[in-house]
């Protein structure tokens, strides 16, 4: 068989269109403010591409540029400066942050109001309890992704590969509260292929080329890849790979999501969506988010 492709484009678009609709009826437009530390070409791109999409929208934006040696507590100080101002909605710390500087801790200063990226550990904290909250970008475009196929997943058995704090673990947590069968690996998981090839669903987050291979899958599975590494071309340049061989997996699955094309631009999308919602939240137009 040759696999459905899930257009994430097309659903970004949509997911967009609404986010328009909501800001419209708002008081006063949403405000994004997103730090960026360091000078990873990748990262930089990334925010663009964010900073862009909020200006379509007709949000105020504002990006923080600091410099790769940057001290924690200067970081942190940029964050409580944002915390306090009225007009931001939604605070951002692109990740990843230079070495020397203590994720776990930036994530924890970010007011969990505006942490439109998810990663409080309230807002984790309350993923997992199914009590609403803020939904990290990545993992809550999946479920979009998946949702477009399969609305509803009761009983399915979706496996998540890889454990990262940012997709791996938020996605597990979404995919329970939808009533999925989930099964998690990580790094030290023995015969992944083998947990693999029992999917109904099978996301991919590691970020390593190729992994998942065409035998690693159930025939009419739905495959969501969220790896984007970048490989360098030999004419220079560079292109986006996943963590799915695409052409053998094709063959096997029922759909699946493109590199590029898929999860990425729904990371985007709910990236404004969340923003919209603390928005929402913090104008009293809705209880939570
Ligand atoms: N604070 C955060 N940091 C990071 C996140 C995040 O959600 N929050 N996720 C990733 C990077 N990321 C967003 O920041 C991201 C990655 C890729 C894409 C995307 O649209 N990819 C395109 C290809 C883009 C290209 O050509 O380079 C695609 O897949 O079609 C969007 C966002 C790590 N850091
Ligand atoms: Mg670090």
């Amino acid at each position: 068989m040759t696999a459905q492709i899930i257009d994430g484009r097309a659903l970004a678009r949509k997911v967009l269109e609404d986010v328009g609709k909501g800001a419209a009826q708002l008081a006063r437009r949403p405000g994004l403010a997103v730090i960026i530390a360091g000078d990873d070409p990748a990262s930089h791109v990334y925010v663009r591409n964010k900073v862009r999409r909020a200006e379509e929208l007709g949000f105020l934006t504002e990006t923080i540029q600091l410099p790769d040696d940057i001290d924690e507590g200067a970081v942190l100080d940029e964050v409580a400066t944002l915390n306090a101002r009225d007009e931001i909605d939604g605070i951002l710390v692109q990740l990843p942050l230079p070495e020397h500087v203590n994720t776990l801790r930036v994530m924890a200063a970010v007011d969990p109001a505006k942490d439109v990226d998810g990663l409080h550990a309230l807002n984790a904290g309350r993923l997992t309890q199914g009590s609403g909250g803020l939904i990290p970008c990545t993992p809550s475009g999946c479920m979009k992704l998946i949702q477009s196929i399969i609305p509803d997943l009761t009983g399915f058995h979706a496996v998540v590969i890889g454990s990262s704090n940012i997709v791996g673990k938020p996605m597990a947590a979404l995919l329970l509260e939808a009533k999925a069968t989930v099964t998690q690996t990580h790094i030290h998981t023995r015969d992944t292929r083998f947990i693999a090839r029992g999917a109904d669903i099978l996301i991919s987050a590691v970020g390593r080329p190729g992994l998942v291979r065409g035998d690693w899958i159930k025939p009419r599975a739905i495959v969501i890849d969220v790896g984007t590494t970048r490989v360098p071309k030999v004419e220079g340049g560079y292109r986006i790979v996943g963590d799915v061989d695409f052409e053998e997996a094709r063959d096997v699955a029922g759909a699946i999501t493109p590199v590029p094309g898929g999860v990425g631009p729904m990371t985007i999308a709910c990236l404004m969506e969340n923003t919209l919602n603390a928005a929402l939240v913090r104008q009293g137009e809705l209880v939570s988010a």
